[in-house]
């Protein structure tokens, strides 16, 4: 990764609406790097598509501005504004086809827009196709296509122009899970053959967790927490990334321990252990007990890979009269411990 493909400088924006204004974002800065997956994941309404949207200029700023490749896209017009259009592809949740197209005529689309001769659009829309492992469905029509495939079409036509840049609107959140690795898989080989840099929003951690470099955390138009995806899986510092973090790591607790989790002893405590880094794979709950004698009890966990790295989430408890030293024992060996509250 070289430098910035994609920046957001103090952007706001307000809709009008009956009697005033809707503030959708707000003072958001944000640095989207060159070859990266970033993800930008919040709540339904936090303000995610409108973000997305001014990235091709679908929407302008009201405030601030947003750069592709250095071009303030909010100003541009005309002839600018097409230019960084070919740099910017789309793919969407619903894959908006044309019902009435094969996927050759989808794929198609783009580069007869863009005027190129018959002759060249038919060589590139089967390289296309080809590169989206649909060349023996390329005369069906999206009706005859499952999920996948659709959007399979959709990445297919988004990259037709060469762009540098490609933004996803939950491109994955209308297909089931298994689909949804596959097309993942597709938009990680893009991004490393073509060195494309991919812009994605979402609402599902699991997605940024298998496929984004970078993240952003959105909250009611506000940026909250932003950063490479391995430090914030193994240090979020915001509640509402840990309350998005605690459906995929392993980092909730167990429906019997939470109903009976109290903020302060004398139950004995539990303790979130994360491991990351270097520390990742350390068997440090077995020299807990040998070097300690402290036995803790396990009431979940999970251990998972992030940009092929690997990731821990472990729930314990120990004895009361144990839990600092306990703690202690693990940060020093680069462990983070936490203490969710305790239980008799
Ligand atoms: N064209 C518009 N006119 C008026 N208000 C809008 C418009 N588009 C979005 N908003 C408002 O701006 C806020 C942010 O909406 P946005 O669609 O960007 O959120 P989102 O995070 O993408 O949500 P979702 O996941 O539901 O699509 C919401 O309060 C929404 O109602």
């Amino acid at each position: 990764m070289t430098g910035t493909a994609i920046s957001f400088e103090g952007v706001g924006k307000t809709y009008p609406k009956a009697g005033g204004l809707v503030t959708a974002l707000e003072g958001v800065d944000l640095s989207v790097p060159e070859g990266s997956i970033t993800g930008i994941i919040g709540r339904s309404g936090a303000g995610k598509s409108t973000l997305l949207r001014m990235v091709n200029g679908l929407e302008r700023p009201t405030e601030g501005r947003v750069l592709v490749a250095g071009h303030d896209v909010g100003r541009a017009r005309g002839g600018a504004l097409r230019g960084i259009r070919r740099d910017v592809g789309m793919i969407f949740q619903h894959f908006n086809l044309l019902a009435s197209r094969s996927v050759r005529g989808n794929v198609a689309l783009p580069l007869e827009i863009a005027g190129l001769p018959r002759a060249r659009i038919r060589a590139r829309v089967d390289e296309l196709i080809d590169q989206v492992g649909l060349t023996a469905l390329a005369d069906r029509y999206p009706a005859e296509l499952s999920g996948g495939q659709k959007q399979r079409v959709g990445i297919a036509r988004a990259l037709a122009t060469g762009p540098k840049v490609l933004l996803s609107d939950e491109a994955t959140s209308a297909l089931d899970p298994e689909t949804t690795q596959t097309v993942l898989e597709l938009l990680s080989r893009i991004n490393r053959d073509l060195g494309l840099t991919v812009l994605l929003i979402t609402h599902e951690m699991a997605v940024l967790r298998d496929i984004a470099s970078h993240m952003a955390v959105i909250e009611a138009g506000r940026i909250v927490e932003s950063g490479p995806t391995y430090g914030i899986f193994a240090a979020p510092a915001h509640a509402t990334t840990r309350r998005f973090l605690s459906g995929v790591t392993g980092t909730a607790l167990p429906a019997f321990v939470a109903a009976r989790l109290q903020p302060d002893p004398p139950g004995d405590p539990v303790i979130r252990v994360t491991f990351a880094g270097a520390h990742a794979t350390d068997p440090m709950l077995a020299r807990l007990a040998t070097d300690l004698g402290i036995s803790a009890n396990i009431l979940g966990g999970t251990i998972e890979e992030i940009g092929a790295r690997p990731f821990g989430n472990l729930l314990i408890s120990v004895p009361l009269d144990r839990g600092a030293e306990t703690r202690a024992f693990l940060e020093r060996h680069g462990l983070t411990t936490e203490v969710l509250g305790h239980v008799r």
